[in-house]
């Protein structure tokens, strides 16, 4: 994409529209929506004129274009399901043809994707909403049959899109034939009034992600071309005849595709928070150190750099993990593109383990920055509360953490069987072989040394599950009875695998950089890598000691060496939350702008606020004066 500024004649609204009058948390619900749309429409011309050079391409990574509206806007952008999933989706799912078709108008159309429903949104077997075949006229007929079949959650949907990507149960001639997505139009193009045929509306307030405009839609006799069916992996032909997908999974592509895009959001909303709260935590000076010195930076207290410089490493872990899962996908894509699927069922266990891990570790890490930075973290003027609300979103949408992680056990659960009858296993679990087999090192105090060790618990876990399983099963469990009441313990073996992903991936691919780097770049990447990984060694001692060699003496040394690595990375923490270079006017934070000047520029927020309008409310007359008046002496 050519990145050059768009010429003002170009567009049709000012970019004066970009400006706040009032910061977007005194606004209501209602104004928030009209803000972010009059701020948002500005933002969809811009991309627009940028991207009519760009053709859209199936497995295509993001452009980080719209890390924009971020700044422009604090609150999520009603138009980036478009980008994230509706056109994802189209390019992923569709015949080439349709998508020149659905496509043709480009930026002149604004899609969601319409898959979660009332009553339905992790079991996507379940859904309710039908599409069935007329065959008289070629069109399918969809149906919202229940309340609970009401698509319920989409974002953009309530008011802001006119199109949608809505996923249905197919009916072919009586038959069911699962989940399948279409192409639907959903407000006219000149009014936006609703289509017939259809109830659209907003489903309210939310803990976050408030201007994102989530919505419902309930179908009634809604017909569509049968050609909307996207047809890429199935097909329905115009005599009914259904042509099954190679693989009825890749229906999901979509979701997988964000999936494995979220862990590089996750590094980048990460870098946003730890650069708040390390330039604070540079710039406020309380309580001594030593009772006879001056108050020093926060920053020097080692616990404060023990909250804190694990999110400066997490946000480096996820980028370059997330790199490194972006590598898999496109190849495992590629594989799909010429027949083979033998990757896909690693790549989902990948995606599913590593999306959850992130999305959790984000939320409670920004949580982290925002309590190290004292009361004024509060403050939604610091930008922590929002970053926070949108990471911990994540966690559910897209797949819920839980049901994913039990997604990647089942996967790791079927490699532990494999591994036992002796079959070779991919890269990624072919330690599961090796422990099998025994073959594994006493325990060495070395980053490698930490990796190998998690991946020895990740082993000894999964194990335990396969063993638990069979347990039930013997007490006369169904198998999926068995999974059920073996789950807490799957849950602990996805999480353990992710971790040593992560740690794998993270310590390995920075190994492998760093002789290309300069040597001073090189010495810091590893700091943070060794702390990382440290950091996590410490976390999970306790299954270090039942699963490894790992010693008391080991672990006291580890935490020297983590104590040590906290000193070493001190004298570069601002340098390195500066390296991030997160523009000002796209952390949107009192508390953590480049020039440091958190308490002028807290009082010159403070005083936007529309209660410092007037020095005496209008309230005060209307209610507690009477009050006062009645009790005064
Ligand atoms: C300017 C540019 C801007 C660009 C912007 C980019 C920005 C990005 C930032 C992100 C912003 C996002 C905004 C918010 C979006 C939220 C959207 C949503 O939530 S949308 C809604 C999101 N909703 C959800 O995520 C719903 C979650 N639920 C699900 O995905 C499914 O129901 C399920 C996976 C849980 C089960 O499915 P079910 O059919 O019951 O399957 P079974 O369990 O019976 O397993 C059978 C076999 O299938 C296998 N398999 C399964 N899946 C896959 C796969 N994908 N593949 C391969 N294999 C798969 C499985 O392993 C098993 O294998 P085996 O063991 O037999 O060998
Ligand atoms: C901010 C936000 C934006 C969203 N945007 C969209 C969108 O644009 N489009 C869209 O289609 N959807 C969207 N969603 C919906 C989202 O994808 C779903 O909410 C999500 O997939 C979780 O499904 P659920 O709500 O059915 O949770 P549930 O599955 O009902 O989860 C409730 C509890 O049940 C547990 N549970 C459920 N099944 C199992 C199981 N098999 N085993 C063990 N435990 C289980 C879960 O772990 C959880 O604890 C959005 C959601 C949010 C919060």
């Amino acid at each position: 994409m050519k990145c050059y500024p768009v010429p003002r004649e170009n567009l049709v609204l000012s970019i004066d529209n970009l400006k706040d009058d009032i910061p977007e948390e005194y606004l209501s619900h209602k104004e928030c929506y009209e803000n972010v749309i009059r701020k948002g429409s500005v933002l969809y011309d811009i991309f627009s004129e940028l991207s009519k050079d760009r053709k859209h391409k199936a497995h295509q990574a993001p452009s980080n274009a719209y890390r924009i509206s971020d700044g422009i806007m604090q609150n999520v952008n009603p138009f980036l399901l478009h980008f994230a999933l509706f056109v994802p989706a189209i390019t992923n799912q569709a015949t080439p043809e349709q998508q020149a078709e659905f496509l043709k108008h480009g930026f002149g159309i604004i899609g969601t994707y319409a898959q979660t429903e009332l009553g339905h949104g992790t079991f996507l077997r379940g859904l309710e909403t039908t599409a069935t075949l007329d065959l008289e006229t070629d069109e399918f007929v969809l149906n919202s049959p229940t309340l609970t079949s009401y698509k319920w959650w989409p974002g953009g949907l309530g008011h802001t899109a006119n199109h949608c990507v809505v996923m249905a149960q197919l009916y072919v001639k009586g038959k069911c034939h699962g989940p399948h997505l279409f192409f639907v139009q959903i407000r006219d193009i000149e009014t936006h009034e609703p289509l017939p045929g259809l109830k659209l509306g907003e489903i309210g307030a939310k803990m976050g992600f408030n201007t994102a405009d989530n919505g419902f839609l309930g179908f009634h006799n809604f017909r569509i071309p049968r050609n909307n069916m996207l047809m890429k992996n199935s097909q329905v032909l115009k005599d009914g005849t259904y042509v099954e997908s190679k693989n009825e999974k890749l229906t999901y592509g979509s979701m997988v595709f964000v999936r494995v895009y979220l862990l590089s959001d996750m590094a980048y909303m990460l870098a946003r928070a730890a650069t708040i709260s390390v330039r604070y935590s540079a710039v406020r000076h309380q309580s001594h150190i030593k009772p006879d010195e001056p108050e020093v930076q926060i920053l020097d207290f080692v616990i404060q750099q023990h909250k804190l410089f694990i999110s400066i490493a997490t946000s480096h872990a996820f980028k370059i993990c997330g790199l490194w899962l972006w590598q898999t996908y496109s190849k495992v894509m590629e594989d799909i593109g010429k027949g083979s699927m033998d990757r896909l069922p690693e790549l989902h266990a990948l995606s599913c383990c590593l999306k959850t891990t992130s999305t959790r570790d984000a939320g409670w890490l920004i949580e982290q920055c925002r309590l190290a930075c004292g009361g004024h973290g509060y403050l939604m003027s610091s930008n922590l509360p929002s970053l926070y609300t949108t990471a911990t979103a994540a966690i559910t949408y897209e797949g819920e953490s839980t049901v994913l992680l039990l997604q990647t056990a089942r996967y790791l659960i079927k490699s532990w069987k494999r591994a036992m009858e002796g079959e070779s296993l991919p890269a990624t679990v072919s330690f599961l072989s090796e422990y099998f087999n025994k073959r594994y090192n006493k325990w060495e105090n070395t980053p490698k040394g930490i990796v190998d060790g998690l991946k020895l618990v990740v082993a000894g876990v999964t194990k335990m599950c396969a063993e638990s399983i069979q347990k039930h099963v013997s007490r006369g469990q169904q198998y999926e009875e068995a999974w059920n009441s073996s789950s807490v313990q799957l849950i602990k073996a996805s999480e353990a695998y992710s971790r040593a992903l992560l740690c794998e991936v993270f310590w390995f691919e920075v190994d492998k950089v760093s002789s290309t780097l300069s040597n001073n770049l090189a010495v810091v990447l590893k700091q943070l890598a060794e702390l990382y990984i440290t950091y996590w060694a410490l976390e999970k001692r306790g299954d270090l000691l039942v699963y490894t060699t790992i010693s008391k003496d080991d672990l006291d040394k580890l935490q020297e060496r983590y104590e040590e690595l906290l000193a070493l990375i001190r004298p570069n923490a601002v340098g390195l939350v500066d390296s991030f270079d997160i523009r000002d006017e796209i952390l949107c934070s009192t508390l953590g702008a480049y020039d440091g000047r958190v308490y002028e520029r807290m009082m010159e927020h403070a005083l936007k606020s529309p209660l410092n309008a007037e020095t005496v409310n209008q309230s005060f007359h209307k209610y507690m004066k009477p009050v006062i008046l009645k009790h005064k002496i």
